[in-house]
C-alpha cells in the first residue's frame, strides 16, 4: 500500500475511533456501533472526569500516530512554523479572519455550556479585530457565542452561519483603515437568517426532542436557535443506539430537516443549502471585501468547518487553517495543533501587522520603495 493509502486509512481509523464521520465534508454520516459511546469507553480518545477541564481532543495520539502525525504535518504545515512565509503573501492584501468558536477559541470541555474563552484569548481576538475585519462563525446560537466572547469589534454568525448580524453594505475597508468597530444596531447592522422560515418548525423539534431524550441518561439538548444540538458525549454506549432512534423518530415527521454529526453530537439543521462556506462569502460580500486582493484567513477544528475551508480554496487565495493534534482528512492548508497555538497565532497576526504597518508609515516618512 502506498503510503498516502496507509495515511489514509489511519486518518479513518482515528475518525472512527473519535466517533466522527469518515469524509472530511459529509458530516451526515452516523458513526458506526461503539463509535459513538461515553468517555470512559476504550474506544474513545477523550476520557473526561471533570466539569470543565479541557478534553483531550488535543492531546496528541502516541507512537506510531505520532509518525503520521508528523507525515500529514508534512501536507498542512503548522501555521506557526509557516507564518512568515504566511505573511510574505499576505503583503499589500486585504486579510480578513474567520474563527470558529468550541474547540478553536475554546477547548473542547464535558460541559457545552462551560466553554469558556480565556481573558488571554479574548484579548488576543480583540487585537486582532482591531486590526483587519473579523467574524466569528459558530453552531452555536448567535447569542450564545456572543456571551462567551463578549467582544464588541467582531461580527458574529450563530446556528453554523445561519444567523449573521453584518453591515448592511459594503463598508469602506482597505488596508490600514478597516473600519474595526462594528457599529450598533440602529440601523448599521442587518440580520441575515436564511433559515427563518424553518423556526416554528425548529421550536416544535426541539420540545419534542427534549421529551423524547429526557429519559436517556447524559443525553443533552441544546437550542442553537437554527439548529439544534443533541449531545450524547455523556450518553452510554448501550444507549446511544437507543438515543439516535429517538432522534430519527421525531425526524420523522419533519421532512426539512437532516441530521449530522459533530463531536459527540448529533445536530438537527434546516435542510437549506446555507452553510459556514456561504457565511464567509456572505460577510466577504458585505464588507465590501470580495475582490481578488483580499485574503480570507479561517481557523476552526470540526466537520462543519470544512465548508468553509473549501470555499477560500475555491477562491484560490487565503490560508483554511484546520485545529487538531491528529491526521484528519480536510480540505485545509494549515494547521494548528489546539487552542493554545490559535492564540499564539494570533497574538503573531495582530503584531505582524502593527510592525507592518508602522514600517509602512516609516517607509512613507523616509521615502523607502518596498
Ligand atoms: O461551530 P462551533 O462553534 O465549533 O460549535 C460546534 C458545537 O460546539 C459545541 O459542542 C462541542 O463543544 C462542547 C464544549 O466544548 C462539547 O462539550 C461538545 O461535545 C462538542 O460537540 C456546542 O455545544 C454545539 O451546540 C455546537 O454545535
Amino acid at each position: 500500500m502506498s503510503i498516502s493509502g496507509m495515511l489514509k486509512r489511519n486518518i479513518s481509523r482515528i475518525n472512527q475511533a473519535m466517533g466522527l464521520p469518515q469524509r472530511s465534508s459529509s458530516n451526515n454520516k452516523p458513526p458506526k456501533p461503539g463509535q459513538h459511546g461515553n468517555n470512559n469507553s476504550s474506544s474513545d480518545p477523550h476520557p473526561v472526569n471533570t466539569k470543565t477541564a479541557p478534553i483531550s481532543d488535543h492531546v496528541r495520539v502516541k507512537s506510531t500516530e505520532d509518525v503520521q502525525y508528523k507525515s500529514w504535518v508534512g501536507e498542512h504545515p503548522s501555521a506557526l512554523h509557516s507564518f512568515d512565509q504566511m505573511m510574505k503573501v499576505a503583503k499589500g492584501k486585504k486579510i480578513v479572519v474567520f474563527l470558529d468558536y468550541d474547540g478553536t477559541l475554546s477547548p473542547i470541555v464535558d460541559d457545552p455550556n462551560s466553554a469558556f474563552m480565556s481573558e488571554e484569548m479574548r484579548a488576543a481576538v480583540r487585537e486582532v479585530a482591531k486590526c483587519f475585519p473579523t467574524a466569528i462563525i459558530s453552531g452555536r446560537s448567535r447569542d450564545k457565542v456572543k456571551e462567551f466572547v463578549q467582544l464588541s469589534n467582531v461580527y458574529y454568525a450563530g446556528s453554523h452561519g445561519m444567523d449573521i448580524m453584518a453591515p448592511p453594505r459594503p463598508v469602506k475597508s482597505c488596508d490600514g483603515n478597516t473600519p474595526t468597530v462594528v457599529m450598533d444596531k440602529k440601523g448599521t447592522e442587518v440580520l441575515f437568517q436564511p433559515a427563518k422560515s424553518f423556526l416554528p418548525a425548529i421550536q416544535k423539534i426541539l420540545t419534542e426532542l427534549e421529551e423524547e431524550t429526557a429519559k436517556i441518561k447524559g443525553a443533552m439538548v441544546e437550542d442553537n436557535r437554527f439548529c439544534v444540538s443533541v449531545h450524547f458525549r455523556h450518553v452510554k454506549d448501550e444507549d446511544y443506539q437507543i438515543l439516535e432512534e429517538k432522534v430519527r423518530s421525531v425526524l420523522e415527521n419533519y421532512a426539512g430537516f437532516h441530521l449530522c454529526w459533530g463531536k459527540k453530537v448529533m445536530e438537527i439543521r434546516p435542510m437549506i443549502e446555507w452553510d459556514k462556506g456561504h457565511a464567509v462569502e456572505y460577510f466577504l460580500e458585505t464588507l465590501g471585501l470580495s475582490n481578488s486582493d483580499v485574503l480570507p484567513v479561517y481557523i476552526g477544528d470540526d466537520r462543519t468547518d470544512e465548508d468553509a475551508f473549501k470555499v477560500i480554496q475555491r477562491r484560490g487565495q487565503g490560508y483554511p487553517i484546520i485545529v487538531t493534534s491528529i491526521p484528519k482528512d480536510t480540505k485545509a492548508s494549515y494547521s494548528l495543533i489546539d487552542p493554545s497555538e490559535v492564540l499564539t497565532f494570533l497574538l503573531r497576526l495582530a503584531r505582524w501587522r502593527k510592525s507592518s504597518s508602522s514600517s509602512r508609515s516609516l517607509n512613507q516618512i523616509w521615502g523607502v520603495v518596498n
